[in-house]
């Protein structure tokens, strides 16, 4: 063992498992990884998960690395939106809702209207959708209001976790913007008010660079070491890669997400781009759908075939939309095939699905680049996440982008961003810098492949052309 080697620990708090990696401050290498699955729970719209199971894991995965006892800091990256409502105890008053419940939907849409489009995208940066924490405490409070009335505290699962390891209330810039109640400024006290918020029962918003803490008794982890703010998980994969402005990155995970750090702040009044803030100071316009690697899986399930098995050809258009959907809104939707001949094979079925599932990502992307104002029209797409690993979605990738796509040979990077924000604490770094300096975009760069516009004008079409079928109640 090198005992002048310097060890942090970064945690990935994902929809379905936490991971942790142990990296060696000086030279970035991955010493160990651990991981421990997640339950989320819910039919139709519902998504939930217990805050407590997410501890119980954190703990486990942070335990395998087998470096917890050696950790000098320790950051957490977690899933962005979701509502924890804490009692005066700590303790959940009600499961998580998650970013992926659409239930609050009809919240989404009230507190939209009643404010109007342009008031959300200039004070919050986005026009709320259901994923959004404003939303899901309007129907928090509408569907439970004993649990509300009980709350005493109101965190992110990021700052849940942080808080359990230094038993304060702290979140950052990054996953705050992501509430709909916080903005450049700040908390919107008009927000919280029409959604009768209280500002005392929100966590403190760390400065970048600063620390959220020192570890307490109670964990796998040394007490004492310091833990560095935190952040949505988007954010901390945009640290992992040391993004720099104009550079696109596309997520392939649970969700699918497509973004790229810009200098200026962005106000889509359309609600596509969602206008998050990053975790260093400048801002990540990002857009995001619930339908991404898990239901690509699930139709090849259905199927019965790999999910590499994929045939070009046909003209069938899957829109993959069992989750309902966020990027097109469209929170009431279910899954949807057309274009379906005698000849259509399964493998083409497929292969639709990725494209159906691809197509608003990829689409999103030039507006992505647009609303932050630093288009690089040719620079190579960052592609990340479990499905980055699969060569179906590299293709169409490739094919439905007419973009080169860079697959970073470093897998998690959710879990290296946070990482490099707790070396940063250490070194006095910036933690994009510690990233690039630990090379994690190193891997291959695969060619463009000419752009399939007549697929994505086929998709375009039927989702303009399904119209009320995906429609909810009352519309
Ligand atoms: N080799 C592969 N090819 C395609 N998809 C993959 C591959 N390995 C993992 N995946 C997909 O990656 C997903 C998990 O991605 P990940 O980014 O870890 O998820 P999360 O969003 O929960 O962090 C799984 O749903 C799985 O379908
Ligand atoms: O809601 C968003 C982004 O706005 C999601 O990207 C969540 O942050 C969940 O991510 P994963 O579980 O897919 O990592």
């Amino acid at each position: 063992m090198n005992t002048g080697q310097r060890v942090v620990i970064g945690v990935d708090s994902s929809t379905q498992a936490t991971k942790a990696v142990a990296v060696d401050v000086e030279s970035g290498e991955v010493l160990a990884e651990g991981r421990a699955a997640h339950t989320v729970n819910g039919t139709g719209g519902a998504r939930e998960s217990d805050p407590e199971q997410w501890w119980s894991a954190f703990t486990e995965a942070v335990a395998a690395t087998g470096y917890a006892d050696r950790a000098a800091a320790v950051a957490v990256g977690g899933q962005q939106h979701g509502l924890v409502a804490l009692d005066a105890d700590g303790r959940p008053v009600h499961p998580a809702l998650l970013w992926n419940d659409t239930r609050s939907a009809p919240q989404a849409a009230a507190l939209t209207e009643r404010l109007g489009r342009d008031a959300w995208a200039e004070r919050t940066g986005s026009v709320p959708t259901a994923a959004f924490t404003v939303a899901k405490w309007a129907w928090l409070r509408e569907h439970h209001p004993e649990a509300a009335a009980r709350t005493a505290a109101v965190r992110l699962p990021h700052d849940y976790l942080t808080g359990r390891l230094t038993g304060s209330g702290t979140t950052d810039r990054g996953d705050a913007s992501g509430t709909g109640w916080w903005g450049e400024h700040g908390y919107d006290k008009e927000i919280l008010d029409l959604v009768g918020l209280d500002r005392a029962l929100l966590p403190e918003v760390v400065e970048p660079g600063r620390a959220a803490g020192a570890v307490r008794a109670g964990s796998p982890l040394p007490e004492g070491i310091p833990v560095a703010a935190g952040t949505g998980d988007n954010m901390a994969a945009a640290l992992g890669l040391g993004l720099e402005p104009g550079l696109p990155v596309v997520s392939l995970g649970t969700s699918g997400t497509a973004y790229a750090v810009t200098r200026g702040r962005p106000a889509d009044r359309s609600g596509t781009v969602a206008g998050f803030a990053d975790a260093s100071g400048r801002w990540l316009p990002l857009a995001c759908t619930l339908n991404c690697t898990l239901a690509v899986d699930r139709i090849a399930a259905l199927l019965g075939r790999d999910r590499a098995d994929v045939e070009p050809g046909g003209t069938a258009v899957v829109l993959p939309f069992l989750d309902g959907e966020r990027t097109p809104d469209l929170p009431y939707a279910s899954g949807l095939l057309h274009g379906l001949r005698h000849d259509t094979t399964p493998g083409q079925l497929l292969q639709a699905a990725y494209d159906g599932a691809a197509h608003a990502l990829l689409t999103a992307l030039d507006d992505v680049l647009r609303h932050g104002g630093e288009a690089a029209d040719d620079a190579p797409i960052l592609l990340i996440g479990g499905g980055a690993r699969g060569t179906a979605w590299q293709d169409t990738v490739r094919r439905l982008s007419g973009r080169a796509v860079r697959i970073p040979r470093a897998a998690e990077l959710v879990a290296l961003g946070a990482a490099a924000q707790a070396a940063g604490l250490l070194t006095g770094e910036e933690p994009a810098a510690v990233a690039r300096r630990w090379g994690t975009t190193d891997g291959p760069l695969l060619d463009p492949l000419p752009r399939d516009d007549e697929a994505l004008a086929r998709i375009a079409d039927t989702l303009l052309r399904a119209g009320r079928l995906f429609e909810g109640p009352g519309r």
